[in-house]
């Protein structure tokens, strides 16, 4: 019936990384806002577009986006591990609305979810089953990636469904503007981590502390100027971030895949999940921005966004 929107950066630093204090509690505010703005909407059901870093979703078979029947945090970076509260009969419906209105969304029974898709669960509701949540994986790191237009149809066709229902709905995005964190490219990879992005299902304890590590390492140097890795870069995640605001979203289309990565980063197709998020809340119709929040923070690998929206 009504659609309200929460797109924001997540990152594994949040909890690893260490920016000036006036930078933490600037994303401390903007966070506290969004939860005030969630609180004041009081949802019913979620609908959470997010990617994934090789945790849940592999080379061995990697779909564009699917709709999750039941999810589970593996419990990276410190983020809650176990099962999400996801409504099944509700998502298999909203994946058979969805393939009907002729994208062929892939589903998951048993989808495992990481930091990108629990920190925003854990910010705005305190935890990852204190609200009924359906995921939906939008593929945001790994080659091939689809054209943007697909991702605004991915979005309305989810919306289309959600603004019939009676429920009060919060569609969240999560992910970057710019940023390019040292998530190996299958190209570039060595063996070891190409085996990891084929199939790194469930890695050991001393496995996984390694490459989040190397993930922290690498923070800590870009924020020194020293990573060998893409610049963040505001004025692509401002014009984006006016993109969404302005409500026409077709503007997008033109984006290819290739300059997104020149542009703003490897990373930077995180993006897609505010493009979905901001297509589903247009089938309510017009909508307004609430809140927005920006800083480019290199210790966070992050060109930081938080936005909220409400439908008219
Ligand atoms: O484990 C690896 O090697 C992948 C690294 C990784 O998970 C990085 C994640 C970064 C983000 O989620 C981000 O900045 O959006
Ligand atoms: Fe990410």
């Amino acid at each position: 019936m009504t659609l309200a929107l929460t797109c924001m950066s997540h990152s594994p630093l949040l909890e690893h990384g260490d920016p000036p204090a006036e930078v933490v509690e600037a994303v401390e505010g903007a966070f506290a806002t969004a939860r005030a703005f969630v609180a004041d909407y009081q949802p019913t059901l979620v609908v959470s577009f997010a990617p994934d870093h090789y945790n849940g979703f592999f080379y061995d078979l990697m779909p564009p986006f699917c709709i999750g029947y039941e999810a589970l945090g593996v419990g990276d970076y410190g983020t809650t591990e176990g099962p999400l509260d996801v409504p099944t009969e509700l998502a298999e419906r909203l994946a058979q609305h969805v393939i009907d209105a002729d994208v062929d969304v892939a589903i998951s029974r048993r989808m495992e979810v990481d930091h990108g898709a629990i920190q925003p669960l854990e910010i705005l509701f305190g935890g990852i089953d204190t609200v009924p949540a359906i995921p939906v994986f939008v593929n945001g790191v790994a080659k091939p990636f689809t054209r943007m237009r697909r991702i605004r149809q991915l979005g309305a066709a989810i919306g289309s469904f959600l603004a019939d229902l009676d429920e009060r709905v919060l569609l969240i995005g999560s992910g970057g503007l710019s940023h390019d964190p040292p998530v190996p490219q299958w190209a570039t990879a060595s063996e070891p981590q190409r085996a990891m992005l084929l199939n790194g299902r469930h890695p050991t304890a001393e496995a996984r502390d390694a490459r989040q590590q190397r993930v922290i390492e690498t923070a800590k140097a870009f924020a020194a100027g020293e990573a060998p890795i893409r610049d963040l870069n505001p004025e692509w995640d401002q014009a984006m971030m006016d993109a969404f605001a302005s409500g026409d979203l077709t503007a997008l289309d033109a984006m290819t895949p290739d300059q997104m990565t020149a542009d703003a980063g490897n990373s930077a197709h995180e993006v897609r999940t505010w493009l979905a998020a901001f297509s589903a809340l247009s089938a309510a119709g017009s909508y307004e921005v609430a809140s927005s929040f920006y800083r480019p923070i290199p210790e966070y690998i992050a060109g930081f966004g938080v936005v909220t929206a409400r439908s008219m």
